[in-house]
């Protein structure tokens, strides 16, 4: 959905910085512990360039303060890859410890900054982080303005509905307003949810009504008919692609109505195999040796659902070691 126009856009209501330009409903590449390295986000970058694309999340130590950020990590901090906005995701606890990460963060070159508060899984360190942090949301109303006071580009929020409740949002609301949030990212499940059910969009346009912060949809968007269709019926600023986008790269294009929205099986074997063979020799500069190249690689490849490539697919999820992954992705040759 990118418009022609160079220049970011500007939030109104804090003069930050936008990771999109102005009158773009921009398609963003889900942060994705495990997946969205810096190696797949390179490939889709070149590719079939998302408006955005996010970093998986950073953990945040609230023990060291030294360590607050892993060195790894520090590096991936930047504005933009390959001329595409990068927002910097951090996860943790602890008012203090999360300003100082943004900080470290912005003098490393991040200048989008978001906050996870979606993760249903467990504590990622040693409190509250994540969708946890939705159990105690007293602590929000001084976490949410003191990060906003240190992040002079964009900062962001993404979230779950609720903790258990799907409406705990609503509640939330003002805190992102008067704290001038600069865009929400909602995954309309709940974090006990986790993955369980299905995402309730109807929650998506009704937190679009009752709120004037930018709002992107995100959650089971697998099809460009899904994607459109919810853009038009919630009035969403944008879409975030996880699973689906993962599955399959070429819903970016679909979306934009550059690529066939309904490809046969041909072309969408076709696509696989240049996904894969594009990605394995990123792959195999990112990560040491042969199993891990082929464990992380395996990890794309779970995404990918498709009915009419399940022997192909099979034969990929089973191979022993890259030598029979490679040969499973030649198979796909057109
Ligand atoms: C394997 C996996 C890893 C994820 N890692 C992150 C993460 O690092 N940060 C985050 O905010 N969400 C993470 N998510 C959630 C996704 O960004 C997204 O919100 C969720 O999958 C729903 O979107 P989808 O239905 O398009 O996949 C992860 C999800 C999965 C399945």
């Amino acid at each position: 959905m990118q418009s022609t126009e160079a220049n970011p856009a500007i939030n109104p209501e804090t003069g930050n910085v936008l990771p999109w330009n102005p009158g773009e409903k921009p398609l963003m590449l889900a942060p994705m512990q495990g997946l969205t390295n810096r190696a797949l986000r390179e490939l889709f970058t070149t590719w079939v360039r998302p408006d955005v694309v996010w970093t998986e999340f950073m953990r945040v130590n609230s023990q060291s303060e030294k360590k607050l950020l892993m060195p790894g990590d520090v590096r991936e901090c930047a504005a933009e890859e390959n001329g595409v906005p990068l927002v910097v995701q951090l996860i943790g606890h602890g008012r203090d410890a999360l300003v100082a990460a943004a900080r470290t963060a912005q003098k490393a070159g991040a200048v989008h900054i978001n906050l996870n508060m979606g993760c249903p899984y467990g504590r990622m360190t040693s409190g509250l982080t994540g969708g946890g942090m939705l159990k105690r949301p007293e602590l929000l109303e001084e976490i949410i303005p003191a990060l906003r006071e240190e992040i002079r580009g964009s900062f962001s929020v993404k979230i779950r509905a609720g903790y258990d409740d799907p409406r705990q949002i609503f509640t939330l609301l003002p805190l992102f307003e008067r704290s001038k949030v600069d865009f929400l990212v909602l995954h309309p499940r709940t974090v006990r949810q986790a993955y369980e059910g299905f995402a309730d969009h109807a929650v998506t346009a009704e937190v679009i009504r009752q709120t004037s912060i930018p709002v992107i949809a995100n959650g089971d968007i697998r099809s460009a008919a899904r994607g459109l269709e919810l853009l038009e019926k919630t009035g969403a600023a944008g879409l975030m692609l996880g699973r689906g986008g993962i599955g399959e790269p070429m819903l970016f294009e679909r979306l934009r109505g550059r690529a066939c929205a309904e490809p046969d099986v041909a072309e969408r074997r076709a696509m696989l195999h240049r996904y894969l063979s594009e990605l394995l020799p990123l792959y195999a500069r990112l990560f040491c040796g042969d199993m891990q190249v082929l464990g992380k690689i395996k990890g794309v490849v779970s995404n990918v659902e498709d009915h009419e490539l399940e022997r192909e697919l099979k034969q990929l999820k089973r191979a022993k070691n890259l030598t029979a992954f490679r040969a499973a992705v030649a198979d796909l040759a057109p």
